[in-house]
């Protein structure tokens, strides 16, 4: 058998060399239009950053895993084509803001039936609204040679970055969702032996085609969904006195509602919570379910409240102005373990505190600081006489908090809990604030060392 995979992005690359790692007698190639980013995969220095994920790429790579920009000719040898390609919420035209952009989807489809000779079994790997199939179908159909014959499967992805490797090598479930008709079931079947060689039958759930792929939405508002339902208690919490951790966790107990995903937080980044809400709201619309809309609809709008509210506290607690000062942000990526920092709470902060005519200076692990320029100038909309009041500081974060008036914990990196804050403080203008916008560092410390603390979801006296 061999897969070709369409997108060698954060979803085809990990879960395509899984794959590989899980099933050596497949022969599994990842394409894509990008040159820069194939030969960033064929290089010892890949282009994601993922636990585990080098590895596997390292000890796979040439043996049956490959990466390739020959996007046809691996079509054409495939038994089964993965399409990961990135489906964005669009930037204009009708549904903007809100609707998925299907152009790359559309684009990776008509390729398909140009090129392939042969029967094909296309399978839907990146997220995409409710009945992209049949759009998927149609294409085919229309554009393929006469014989040639095609089978469409759903099989959404659920990995979180930053734990991906784990979450494909022991994944809580494989959903795949078909056509009731006998070659439906076959592909199913098809796919369904490649999961096998590793996932445990009862994991592989088959449902129709259109319930897979409007789970895949559904998954994600409703974990989405728990963290603006968590962060709008956070708001109440710091004006009554209750402290959210324990909120959360005494409410985590009930086995009904469990404890995973209650973390309040500056708010949910990620290139997909918010794009696929939006992508829900858009569908309810358009079926004209505008109370359904409205209803997810506001998961995103806590969200922005929860971004907003944070930076609004910063400047109020330093004595309501930042002009001039200097703020260390530890952490741009939008969560732990991963370098990518697609809609990160950061990038919103940021450009906040710069139109406020702070001095920012970004620490983070992982993320390059032409990355960081790029979001926030040529994505962010920053103008130029805010541009030089950013600076990256990538030796530590101790280099990033001096002469800082405030250190804003942004993204959850395990070090940033073990740094020694008291040499931080040391460094620091006086009075010096910590703002833990994710709940990890010891406060009641950093008060005794000398610092203003401030959290999310607490109110601990200054
Ligand atoms: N990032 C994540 O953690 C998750 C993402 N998803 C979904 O998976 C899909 C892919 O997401 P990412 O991997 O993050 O996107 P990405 O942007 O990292 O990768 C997509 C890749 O597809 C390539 N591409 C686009 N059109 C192409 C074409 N016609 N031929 C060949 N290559 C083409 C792009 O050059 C890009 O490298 C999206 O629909 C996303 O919603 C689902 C679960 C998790
Ligand atoms: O479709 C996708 O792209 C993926 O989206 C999320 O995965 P991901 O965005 O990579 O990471 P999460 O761990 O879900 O975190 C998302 C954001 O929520 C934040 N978060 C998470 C959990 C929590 O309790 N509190 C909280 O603020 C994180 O810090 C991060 O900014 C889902 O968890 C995956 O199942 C899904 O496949």
């Amino acid at each position: 058998m061999a897969i070709c995979c369409i997108g060698a992005g954060y979803v085809g690359g990990p879960t395509c060399a899984v794959i590989a790692h899980k099933c050596p007698d497949i022969k599994v190639t990842i394409v894509d239009i990008n040159q820069q980013r194939i030969d960033a995969w064929n290089s010892q220095n890949i282009p994601i950053y993922e636990p585990g994920l080098e590895e596997i790429v390292f000890a796979q790579r040439g043996k049956n895993l490959f990466f390739s920009t020959d996007v046809d000719g691996t079509i054409l040898e495939a038994d089964l084509i993965f399409v990961s390609v990135n489906t964005p919420t669009k930037k204009g035209g009708i549904g903007a803001g809100f609707a998925a952009d299907l152009a790359y989807v559309e684009a990776a489809t008509r390729n398909i039936a140009k090129i392939a000779k042969s029967h094909k079994i296309v399978i839907e790997k990146s997220t995409v609204p409710c009945r992209t199939a049949e759009s998927m179908r149609k294409i085919l159909d229309a554009n393929s040679r006469p014989g040639v014959t095609f089978d469409i499967l759903s099989n959404p992805e659920f990995l979180a970055e930053g734990t991906a490797i784990k979450d494909l090598l022991h994944p809580d479930r494989v959903l795949i969702g078909h056509l009731d008709t006998e070659s439906g079931k076959r592909a199913q079947e098809a796919l369904t032996s490649v999961y096998a060689h590793w996932v445990p039958k009862e994991r592989i759930v088959t449902t129709r085609l259109w319930s897979s792929e409007l789970t895949k939405l559904a998954a994600n508002a409703m974990l989405a969904q728990r963290i603006s339902s968590i962060n709008s208690l956070s708001a109440i919490c710091e004006a009554t006195g209750a402290d959210v951790d324990e909120v959360a966790y005494a409410c985590g107990l009930d086995s009904r509602i469990g404890p995973k995903f209650l973390k309040a937080s500056v708010g949910f980044g990620g290139s997909c919570f918010q794009k696929d809400i939006l992508n829900l709201v858009y569908l309810s619309q358009s079926l004209h379910l505008p109370e359904v809309a409205e209803y997810w609809n506001q998961v995103v709008i806590m969200n922005e409240y929860q971004k907003r509210r944070f930076a609004e506290q910063v400047v109020r607690e330093l004595f309501n102005t930042i002009t001039n000062k200097k703020i260390a942000i530890f952490g741009f990526a939008f969560k732990k373990d991963t370098g990518d920092t697609r809609e990160s709470a950061a990038i919103t902060l940021i450009q906040y505190f710069l139109k406020e005519n702070a001095n920012i200076r970004v620490y983070d692990p992982k993320v390059p600081e032409s990355q960081m320029r790029y979001d926030l100038v040529v994505d962010g909309g920053v103008d130029q006489a805010h541009y030089n009041k950013f600076v990256t500081v990538h030796d530590s974060a101790y280099a990033a908090a001096e002469g800082c008036d405030a250190v804003v914990v942004v993204t959850e990196w395990d070090e940033f809990k073990t740094l020694d804050y008291t040499k931080i403080y040391e460094k620091m203008n006086k009075p010096a604030c910590v703002f833990d916008g994710r709940l990890i560092l010891p406060l009641n410390k950093l008060k005794d060392i000398g610092f203003k603390t401030i959290c999310i979801g607490k109110s601990l006296p200054h």
